[in-house]
Formats: C-alpha cells, sequence, structure tokens
C-alpha cells in the first residue's frame, strides 16, 4: 500500500482543501457528507455490520451493511466541560472551543480561558488579538514547543531512541522560550514525546500565547476553586471577574453511544479495552484508528494495521 508523501506542512486553507480532494480522488474514496450514523449493529446471521445513517439535510436514514466495520470517530468527539462548584449559576456567557469562531465579539471583555492544550493556547491568542482582556488556566505541566521543533522530533524518533529525541526537544524549546515557570508555565518531568505515549497528553504548539504571557498581555492563572455570579476563585484565594468563559477542556469519545456489540474493543468511556500495542481490532470485522491517544503517529499506526487486517482477510473471504 502507498501513502502520499506531499502531505502539507504550512499552506493556505484552500489548498489544503485540494490536497484532500486530491486524496480522494487517488484512493477513490466516496465520502458521505453531512450524515449522522445513529448506529451500528452486528447481524450474527448475515455475519455483517448494519449502520443507520441519518441524512442530516434531509433527515432520510439509510442502512448500510458492511463486512468490516473502523470505528475512526476519535478521541475529541464530543465536547468535555468540567463540573466546577457555581459553574450553573455564572452570570456571564460560557462557550466550549468547539463553538468558539472568533475573538470579535469579545473585544473590551474580560475573557477567562480554561485549559491550556493547543485549544486554549490559540483561542487565547485570538482573543487577546481581538483586544479582549485575556487569562488562561494553566492547571497542570505543559510542553510548549514550535511547530518545526514537534516536526522535527516526529521524523527523529523513527531512528533515534525516544530519550534521545525528548533531550533535544526539550534543549531546543529551552532555548526558544527561556525557562516559563515564572510566567505559570511549567515543564513536564516527562519529556514530550513520552509524555504523549504515556498520558496522551500533547504538546502545544505556540501560536505568540508564550510571547503574550510574558509581556502580560495574556494573564495565567492556577487551578478554578468555584465560581459565585461572575466572579471566579482560583486555588490560592485569588478572585477576579470574568464576562465570559471559554472551556478549552478537551474532549471525550463518543463511539459507545452509538456502537452496539462493540464490547470486544471498546469500554464504556468509547476508548479501546485492549492495551497498546493490539488495541485496534475487535470481533466481527470490527477496528478502530485513532482512540489509542498516541497522536499522529498513533493513527497513522492504527490506520495500517487495520487496512492491513482487512486486506489480508478480505482476500481469505472471497
Ligand atoms: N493546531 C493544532 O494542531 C491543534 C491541535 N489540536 C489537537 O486537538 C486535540 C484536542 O485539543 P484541546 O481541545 O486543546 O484539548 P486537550 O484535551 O488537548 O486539552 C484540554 C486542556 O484542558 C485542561 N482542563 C481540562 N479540565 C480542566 C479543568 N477542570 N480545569 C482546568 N483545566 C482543565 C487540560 O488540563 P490537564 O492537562 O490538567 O487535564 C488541558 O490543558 C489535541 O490532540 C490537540 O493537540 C487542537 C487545537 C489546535
Ligand atoms: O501527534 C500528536 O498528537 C502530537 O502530540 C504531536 C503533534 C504533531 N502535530 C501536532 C499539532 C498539534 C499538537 C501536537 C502535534
Amino acid at each position: 500500500m502507498s501513502y502520499p508523501t506531499d502531505a502539507p506542512t504550512n499552506i493556505p486553507k484552500d489548498q489544503f482543501v485540494k490536497y484532500l480532494d486530491n486524496y480522494i480522488e487517488r484512493f477513490d474514496i466516496r465520502p458521505k457528507y453531512q450524515t449522522d450514523i445513529e448506529s451500528c449493529s452486528y447481524d450474527e446471521g448475515r455475519k455483517c455490520w448494519f449502520s443507520m445513517a441519518r441524512d442530516m439535510t434531509t433527515s432520510v436514514v439509510v442502512k448500510y451493511m458492511a463486512r468490516f466495520l473502523v470505528v475512526a470517530s476519535g478521541e475529541n468527539s464530543a465536547a468535555n466541560i468540567p463540573m466546577i462548584p457555581g459553574l450553573h449559576e455564572f452570570a456571564g456567557e460560557t462557550i466550549h472551543s468547539s463553538r468558539y469562531k472568533s475573538g470579535a465579539s469579545y473585544s473590551g471583555k474580560n475573557v477567562l480561558v480554561v485549559g491550556c492544550g493547543n485549544s486554549g493556547m490559540e483561542i487565547a491568542y485570538d482573543l487577546a488579538s481581538y483586544g479582549a482582556n485575556t487569562s488562561i488556566v494553566v492547571r497542570s505541566p505543559v510542553h510548549v514547543v514550535t511547530k518545526e521543533i514537534i516536526r522535527l522530533g516526529m521524523t527523529l524518533v523513527r531512528h533515534i531512541p525516544i530519550n534521545d529525541v525528548d533531550d533535544l526537544l526539550e534543549r531546543m524549546s529551552n532555548f526558544v522560550f527561556g525557562d516559563l515557570t515564572r510566567h505559570g508555565i511549567v515543564r513536564p518531568k516527562l519529556g514530550p514525546l513520552l509524555l504523549k505515549a504515556k498520558t496522551g497528553r500533547s504538546v502545544v504548539i505556540d501560536v505568540g500565547t508564550v510571547g503574550l504571557s510574558k509581556d502580560g498581555a495574556i494573564k495565567v492563572l492556577g487551578n478554578i476553586s468555584k465560581i459565585k455570579g461572575n466572579i471566579v476563585e482560583f486555588e490560592g484565594g485569588k478572585e477576579n471577574a470574568f464576562d465570559a468563559i471559554v472551556f478549552a477542556t478537551g474532549y471525550k469519545s463518543t463511539a459507545n453511544t452509538w456502537l452496539k456489540n462493540g464490547e470486544s474493543m471498546l469500554n464504556n468511556d468509547g476508548l479501546h479495552k485492549k492495551e497498546f500495542p493490539n488495541h485496534w481490532t475487535g470481533a466481527n470485522g470490527l477496528y478502530c484508528a485513532g482512540l489509542a491517544k498516541r497522536g499522529l503517529a498513533g493513527i497513522a499506526m492504527d490506520a495500517k494495521n487495520s487496512a492491513n487486517d482487512i486486506l489480508s482477510s478480505y482476500h481469505s473471504y472471497t
């Protein structure tokens, strides 16, 4: 099997869409856009998977039949908003990062971004650029890198031990950003690639947020303890008033809600049951790609394993 080697790196949106179109054409993929899978279940008698697919524009439900089923709906499927005491009575606006489009309407407002993953860090930068008085909650250590550094790391780790690559990535990142501890951003003990492999936590690619935090244009705050009206209280007792809170607090898998008979592969959280590296397949032609919290490299690994396995059982099946 061959894969395109011309994957885009830093190109405008229309060229990226063109890349996807070329990909579809090259592999003869027929996407069903605007389609919601309501359920997938295994028919023991016919030895196949039945999927109920609702056309979101017409609401017509179509039934698909397939010998193989690949769950690729991802770890980032439904918005995760934490339970914080007093949140339901918060006097301002609350929004999850998945619905955030632009900081334009937040100009001049006091906005708190909760979460310092890539979504939170990008949104904080956008809000500050639109003139919002921006704060961000950074409750845990995080690896901030540049896109060049992580790209280099992902290439080197195919040839060099992970600890050596992590050492290099940390040195380079420290050289670029300096020690950010006094700005509220602390590096985790584990290196960036090992942290991803062990905990699923991604590095954050800086888009300018770090510079604004150093300038004080974006305020870095610790964990929230409670909310009272429009006041947010932080651990340590600090209190600030906010007009809006953006929850960039990540996502959950939803595969367990629509996949019936998936017990051989998925748990109640919609993530795989089996330990890595044997997690990507279940019974009766069931597969998953991208539920192992191993980032882009993990998704590629699952996709190749699933495709090769389907190919070999397809040949023995026909
Ligand atoms: N440009 C890009 O390539 C982008 C990539 N992405 C990717 O998409 C995926 C999803 O990213 P994202 O939406 O950022 O979600 P993530 O799961 O990566 O990050 C969620 C963040 O929310 C924090 N959080 C969760 N609950 C709380 C809480 N109660 N109080 C304070 N903080 C909290 C987490 O902190 P803690 O670690 O302490 O739990 C973490 O910092 C990731 O793989 C990411 O790398 C996203 C945006 C842009
Ligand atoms: O593959 C992942 O998820 C990583 O953690 C590394 C990575 C590659 N490209 C990225 C873009 C945003 C955040 C992390 C990565």
